[in-house]
């Protein structure tokens, strides 16, 4: 079974189609690279894939669950990293984390539990006590992973999860994520920056809604680099 499968994905804003007859499955354990340029569909995939918007065209299924027909069985087993920053700046680090997993039904010592590793996944330990006002934005955005993370999810979704931070922090956040997949979680990062991308990831390029290849980057992009062979793939008029 296959942690994350979507078959003939459709949307549309009004006139505008923003998602045409997407269709993949994810790898399990693997780090799974979304790449497209802006107004590619990334973020309208994103609200699909977390219910924000209503799948009323195709299908998407998690861990085997239909998000349509079991929303809360399907939701269970993901994780999410939304572009835009969700902390409360005046809670601590751990107060955040069980915050989460108290809306998840988690309390008590396995609450403990569970912020500690989590925590620990993200090289985070030691901020616990912080509140999240006194971090910088990687760290930020690191206390955001490890939260996505508190209900143990078989798939995590991250979109853009990097804007705005800086060179080093990115560098940080990209390995930690990728060490992640490779404790076997599924990881779906959406990106337009070719840089956050290993030879050994998958990727899924996406444009003007539509999915043009779907296969490990190192086959993606043959013996070039993969930011020549996305320019040419998103390149106005071809696709
Ligand atoms: N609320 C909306 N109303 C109309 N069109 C929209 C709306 N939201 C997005 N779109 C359009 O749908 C297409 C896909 O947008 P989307 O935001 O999903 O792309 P994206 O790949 O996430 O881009 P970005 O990297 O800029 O966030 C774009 O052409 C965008 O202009």
């Amino acid at each position: 079974m296959t942690a994350l499968e979507v078959t003939d994905l459709g949307y549309s804003y009004g006139a505008k189609r923003a998602l045409d007859g997407v269709s993949f499955a994810l790898r399990p354990g693997r780090f799974t690279a979304l790449l497209g340029p802006n107004g590619a569909g990334k973020s309208t995939l994103f609200a699909l894939l977390t219910r924000l918007f209503v799948t009323r065209e195709g299908r998407i299924s998690v861990a085997g669950h239909d998000i349509a027909k079991e929303p809360r069985a399907a939701l269970s087993k993901i994780g999410v990293v939304f572009q835009q920053p969700t902390l409360d700046l005046d809670m601590t680090v751990a107060m955040n984390m069980r915050y989460f997993a108290a809306l998840h039904g988690i309390g008590g010592r396995e609450a403990a539990r569970r912020t500690e590793r989590a925590l620990a996944q993200l090289d985070m330990a030691e901020r616990a006590g912080e509140k999240i006002r006194s971090l910088n934005g990687g760290h930020r955005r690191r206390m955001e992973i490890a939260r996505a993370l508190i209900h143990d999810p078989e798939v995590l979704l991250l979109d853009e999860p990097t804007v705005g931070l800086d060179f080093k922090s990115r560098q940080a956040i990209v390995a930690h994520v990728h060490e992640l997949a490779q404790t076997g979680l599924t990881v779906f990062w959406a990106t337009h920056l070719v840089d956050e991308i290993g030879d050994g990831d998958d990727v899924v390029v996406l444009h003007r809604g539509e999915v043009l290849a779907h296969e490990p980057a190192a086959d993606l992009r043959g013996g070039r680099s993969l930011a020549e062979v996305f320019m040419e793939m998103t390149a106005e008029g071809i696709a």
